[in-house]
């Protein structure tokens, strides 16, 4: 069993358009509904290949009976935390190129005691299972911390957590040590505060997330794959993919990893797979069986250290 918290949930709307114009009327060739935040796409994800997986999620107004509706559909086990604010919609405009546009709400606030409703939800049911993931933003006005006080939390129950954020949340719960780290570029790039152009440049800041507290660094690095480094060493994997939409690659990557076994090779591999497979489907859409192939993934056997990744 998996658990999940998205402490700010999203209906994910993806209208597919030909082409974006800024200040032009558009007629949207498709549109996909989906329950959206990370730690919610890692649990669909992790469900549509087997597993079992119970996502934690704040849901407010009906904004949040649509979410949850929504994610009955998907099989997911949902632990519901009732808060005030409306769940918010984040938007996303795909063009047939694969150019993805994304309009993210800020969310609404949490008040104290629903912040404590929610990582008390997460306490209540951490015993037992394999990880705990903790993804995505925050909401305004929730301290940088919140990840980080719900790793110390969970500290005395054993449990290994997975974190997956942005901004000041990712540093701050880094240096709480959790088991695992899943920065993308861009995330690394600004906890480390320097660009990042090379493969070296990659695993050297993933080295600094590791000194800092975090035990392993999986960086996602769009259609260049994947870098872990762990205590164990420094891998890299990538898989080609017919290009649809990226949405929600790196929730399906590091569910994959985390299927696998959450370490090793063997594991980077799946995650690469997984997140392949979840770029050529539409909208947020997560990649069942069918859609993973495997096969497509090279690790290799040694990094290509001076290889651009900014490209
Ligand atoms: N164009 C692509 N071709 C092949 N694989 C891709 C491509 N884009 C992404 N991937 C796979 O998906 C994984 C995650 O992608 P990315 O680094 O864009 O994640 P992300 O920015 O965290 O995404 P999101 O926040 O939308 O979930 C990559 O590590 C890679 O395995
Ligand atoms: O605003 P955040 O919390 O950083 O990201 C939210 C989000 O963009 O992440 C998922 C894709 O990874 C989407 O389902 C969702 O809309």
């Amino acid at each position: 069993m998996f658990l999940t918290v998205t402490a700010n949930p999203s209906v994910d709307r993806t209208v597919e358009v030909a082409r974006l114009t800024r200040g032009e009327l558009h007629r949207a060739a498709a549109v996909h509904v989906q329950p959206g935040g990370k730690g919610i796409n890692v649990a669909r994800a992790l469900v549509r290949n087997g597993h079992q997986a119970r996502a934690v999620v704040p849901a407010g107004g009906p904004e949040g009976d649509q979410l949850i509706r929504l994610l009955t559909g998907y099989r997911v086990e949902v632990v519901r935390v009732e808060v005030a604010g409306p769940v918010r919609s984040n938007i996303t405009v795909v063009e047939p190129d694969a150019t993805v546009t994304k309009i993210n709400e800020a969310g609404a606030p949490l008040s104290a005691a629903e912040r404590e409703s929610l990582l008390g939800a997460v306490l209540d049911h951490a015993s037992g299972v394999g990880w705990v993931v903790a993804a995505g933003s925050l909401p305004p006005g929730v301290p940088d911390e919140f990840y980080a006080d719900l790793i110390h939390r969970l500290a005395p129950i054993g449990v290994p957590v997975a974190v997956d954020t942005s901004g000041a949340a990712l540093p701050a719960a880094v240096k709480a040590g959790p088991a695992l780290v899943k920065p993308n570029l861009e995330e690394l790039a600004e906890v480390v505060d320097r660009p990042l152009r090379t493969l070296r440049e990659v695993v050297d800041a993933a080295g600094e997330l590791r000194s800092r507290g975090a035990a392993a660094v999986l960086a996602s690095l769009g259609g260049h794959g994947a870098v872990l480094v762990d205590g164990d060493g420094t891998w890299h994997a990538e898989a080609r993919a017919q290009a649809r939409s990226s949405v929600g690659a790196g929730d399906a990557l590091l569910a994959g990893f985390l299927a696998a076994g959450g370490r090793g090779p063997s594991a980077l591999a799946a995650g690469v797979a997984w997140g392949a497979a979840a770029v050529s489907l539409p909208g947020s859409t997560m990649p069942g069986p069918e859609d993973v192939r495997a096969h497509r993934v090279v690790v290799h056997p040694d990094v290509e250290w001076e290889r651009r990744i900014d490209t």
